[in-house]
Order: structure tokens, then C-alpha cells, then sequence
């Protein structure tokens, strides 16, 4: 589905309000919610509005565990790193208690990083379908989504739930969760602003299959609900 708002404020609002129903059913049906975050530019305004009142108090907190789709490696205090810019404008702020967090660590070794993430991941989904209950996804101007970009290897990862990425443009090495692991989820929210996402977002939207070009392609939930949450500029070359 897509949804189309004037500005990246009306869509994140929108979407802070799903955010609060989603975790709001999930905990009224298995007890918790386990959400995924991304960084980059898209996610900005909706951490800000998720930590403002009202909202900050309609949502379980303490019940809420928090994980991530990708991580730059660099070290956690960077401000390159998407675990720091969510604490900051977010995590930091809301009564979450810190063990329900569950931050990517590649700096040292970034295929060992991916290793452990999986790991942590399996422990959490010990008893439950490992499903997350909602993961928050960007798109980048190249079609990349989470760490995974044009040209890369984990495109074709089928088996892992977390692996090594690598943004050729920035000679950096990244973790990510793959493909197939994010399909699982119940909720994806896509978020993309900006006029720059335009040509883009017609590719990956309407354009042939080529995820090697466009790994956003890649994205599409296998039992649950994947939403676009565009604002005009952004949307402007698609049909809505
Ligand atoms: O590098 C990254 O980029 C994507 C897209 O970021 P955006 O600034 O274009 O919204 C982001 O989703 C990912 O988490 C991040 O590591």
C-alpha cells in the first residue's frame, strides 16, 4: 500500500500513530512488541513525535524490545551510527527499559557482528514465530534498504537472518538484516521524502524486477501489511 502526504510531518505523524496501534495489538495479543528501527534521514520526525506527549504515553514501554535493521561499524558513540541517532532523538527519552534494547556491533569484526546479531535474534524468537511485529525501512536515492546495497552479495542471501553489507560508495562495511528475514514481518513501513527519492521510488515502485539494481525491490512481506509512507515530492513520478 501507499500513502501520500504534503510533507514528511503529516506522513510521520501518521505513521507514529500506526506505530502506537501496532504495538498496542501486539502486547493485547502476545505479550510484547518487537520492533526494528533504521536510521538515515527518514525515521527523524516520527522518533521525535514518538517521544512527545501524548503518544510517549500511550505506548508500552516496558513491554516494547527494541532491535535494528542495520548498522554502520563504526563505533556506537559516531554520529554515523543508527543505534546513537534513535537513542538520541528516542530510545533516550522514553521509559524503555535498557536490556529491552538490542544494538548491532560490528566494529571489530563485522561478519562475527552479523553472527552474534543472528544469535541474539534466535535467543529472543526462542518461543514465538520469529516474526518482528513491525520494521521501520528507509530507501536510499540508490534503492538500497537497510544495509543492503546495489551490486552486493547479501541480494541473494536466502538461508541467513543477519549478514554483512558494504556501501561501495563509502568504502564501508556494514550488518544488516537480510531479505528474507525482513519479508517475515506482520508490519513494514517504508519511509521515503524528498524529491531526490523521486526517480527512484518509480523504479523500485513500478519499474521491472531488478533487485541487483534496486534491492528495495526485495522488500515484500510475506503474510503482513508493507506500507510506503512517501510525501508528495517523493511521490511525484508514481501513480497514486
Ligand atoms: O545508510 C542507510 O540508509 C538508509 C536510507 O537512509 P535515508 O537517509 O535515505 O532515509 C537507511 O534506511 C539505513 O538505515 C541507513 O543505514
Amino acid at each position: 500500500m501507499i500513502k501520500v502526504y504534503n510533507s514528511q510531518q503529516e506522513a510521520s505523524e501518521a505513521m507514529a500513530e500506526e506505530f502506537k496501534n501496532i504495538a498496542n495489538q501486539s502486547i493485547k495479543e502476545r505479550g510484547r512488541f518487537n520492533v526494528s528501527l533504521t536510521g538515515g534521514s527518514s525515521p527523524k520526525v516520527l522518533y521525535k513525535l514518538l517521544a512527545e506527549k501524548p503518544l510517549v504515553d500511550q505506548i508500552p514501554w516496558d513491554k516494547t524490545f527494541v532491535f535494528w535493521g542495520d548498522e554502520r561499524c563504526v563505533p556506537f558513540d559516531h554520529e554515523d551510527n543508527n543505534a546513537k541517532m534513535a537513542f538520541d532523538l528516542l530510545l533516550d527519552k522514553v521509559p524503555l527499559p535498557k536490556d529491552n534494547t538490542f544494538r548491532m556491533d560490528g566494529r571489530s569484526n563485522p561478519s562475527e557482528g552479523a553472527q552474534e546479531y543472528e544469535r541474539i535474534l534466535k535467543q529472543h524468537f526462542k518461543n514465538e514465530d520469529p516474526a518482528f511485529d513491525l520494521i521501520l525501512l528507509g530507501m536510499g536515492g540508490d534503492g538500497h534498504t537497510a544495509s543492503i546495497f546495489p551490486g552486493t552479495e547479501v541480494i541473494n542471501e536466502k538461508d541467513k537472518w543477519v549478514d554483512t553489507g558494504y556501501n561501495a560508495e563509502l568504502k564501508s562495511d556494514r550488518i544488516t538484516l537480510t531479505a528474507p528475514f525482513i519479508n517475515k514481518a506482520r508490519n513494514i513501513f517504508f519511509g521515503a521524502f524528498g524529491e531526490g527519492k523521486a526517480e527512484t521510488l518509480k523504479s523500485v515502485i513500478e519499474g521491472d524486477y531488478r533487485p541487483s539494481e534496486y534491492p528495495s525491490q526485495l522488500i515484500n512481506t510475506e503474510q503482513g501489511n508493507l506500507v510506503w509512507y512517501l510525501d508528495e515530492p517523493a511521490a511525484k513520478q508514481i501513480k497514486h
